[in-house]
């Protein structure tokens, strides 16, 4: 058993102080005073939440391991306040196969801190035109499928894909690039571009794929998820299937709601990523989207990187950035102080949404008999976002230097602590 004392929980939609007791993996009661002798540990008026759950990171391992490890994502998604991660199958090898999504879950249970649900590759390696087998995959576990990183080039692959995934009642996410409109770019195709003389990437890679998919998702009525929101053009076409009852959710990264492509002056690549920061309109559009509720959760795209690799010039750097440390503090900073959005709703977004979509076991209330799967933010004092501090091995993030509040004092997942702010100071 175990004690959090004076914690701030939300009550509809308001702050309020509690005292939270934990019995193994599980809350057994929660009220304004608990007295006990259990090892206690006192949140001083800190913000007492479920652990956050982000359905798009990308932890590197296997293939790719001086990016990213499962151990150094997890560490971060804890340091992030995240208790639950569903990662990406662009890994090498790809978990394009019952066995493999298998072997990978093995591996992220027995590497990770937090949760890790895997989802499985629609297809195979990403871009094979023939489905994968997505029944078997589902029944080994996964928690849903996409090809991230690679667009689903043909309809056909796409449609087959979903009425494969809809007989398992899974949701199927897509990463929206038409590759016959990229033409090498490199950047949102516009002005910005024009000045730094680089080649540009429109929106219409992204939303054309859109329109495509939320036609063939009304016909198959599968769930389909939108990842990595970006364009006004899409967050209305996603608000008209959503009137039309097509079963469609969608998300929005940080930086797709807090930059836009006027804020790259230089050519630096840690601006680099994939779908690229749009126009300041589409910025408020996606901002709205997710106000109004058209995109029902935040994703951070975790994408972390080598030093070197983003050291390169905007033309030949990887895509992605990374975001898990840093997402819930930017927007609580950028959002909710602001006074554009309550905490409450940024929560919803991050926490229920979420859990509600993808269908998972995580708990989207603290209270009794829910999982002791939490984090403890810190309202009150400001910190500047540095590299130094981050568990991920990424330090690719335009957001270094940034001055935000709500730092993770302590996560816990199935009541145990994973990550503790005080002891890593220390
Ligand atoms: N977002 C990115 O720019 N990059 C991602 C792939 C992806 O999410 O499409 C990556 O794996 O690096
Ligand atoms: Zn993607
Ligand atoms: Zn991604």
């Amino acid at each position: 058993m175990q004690l959090i004392k004076n914690a701030k929980i939300l009550v509809h939609g308001k702050l309020v102080k509690r005292d939270v007791l934990i019995d193994g993996k599980r809350i057994v009661q929660v009220e304004e005073s608990i007295t006990s002798e259990v090892p206690t540990y006192d949140a001083q008026g800190a913000f007492l939440s479920n652990g956050l759950v982000d359905v798009h990171v990308h932890f590197r391992e296997p293939g790719f391991e001086y990016k990213e490890t499962i151990a150094t994502g997890s560490q971060a998604a804890a340091r992030g306040g995240f208790t639950t991660v569903l990662a990406m199958p662009n890994l090498n090898p790809v978990p394009d196969t019952p066995e493999r999504v298998a072997k990978q879950m093995t591996l992220n249970d027995h590497n990770g801190v937090v949760h890790i649900a895997q989802y499985g590759a629609i297809s195979g390696d990403l871009v094979s035109d023939t489905v994968s087998n997505i029944e078997e995959m589902a029944h080994q576990g996964a928690i849903a499928f996409s090809n991230d990183g690679k667009g689903v080039q043909t309809a056909d692959t796409m449609l087959q894909a979903m009425i494969a995934v809809a007989k398992v009642n899974k949701p199927l996410v897509a990463h929206l690039e038409d590759d016959s409109l990229i033409h090498s770019g490199v950047m949102n195709a516009w002005k910005q571009a024009e000045s730094l003389n680089l080649p540009g990437i429109t929106g219409l890679a992204e939303s054309t794929q859109l329109a495509r998919d939320l036609v063939l998702a009304h016909a198959t009525g599968v769930h389909y998820h939108v990842a990595h929101v970006s364009t006004k053009t899409s967050v209305e076409l996603i608000r008209l299937a959503k009137l039309k009852g097509v079963h469609v959710t969608a998300e929005v990264s940080p930086h797709h709601l807090l930059l836009s492509d006027s804020d790259m002056l230089t050519d630096d690549a840690l601006f680099k990523m994939n779908p690229p920061l749009r126009t300041s309109e589409d910025r408020e559009a996606v901002v709205a989207g997710l106000l109004d509720g058209t995109i029902d959760m935040v994703a951070t795209d975790h994408a972390p990187h080598g030093a070197e690799e983003k050291a390169k010039s905007f033309l030949e750097a990887p895509f992605g950035i990374t975001g898990i440390e840093t997402s819930f503090q930017l927007l609580y900073t950028k959002l909710v102080k602001s006074g554009i959005m309550t905490l409450e709703t940024l929560i919803n977004r991050m926490v229920k949404a979420p859990i509600q979509a993808f269908n998972l076991e995580a708990s989207a209330s603290v209270a009794v008999g829910q999982s002791a799967d939490l984090a403890l933010f810190d309202l009150e004092h400001s910190t500047i976002i540095s590299a130094d501090q981050m568990a991920s091995k990424g330090k690719n993030t335009p957001f270094i230097g940034w001055k935000v509040f709500g730092t993770t004092l302590v996560t816990w997942v199935d009541g145990q602590i994973v990550y503790d702010h005080a002891s890593k100071n220390n």
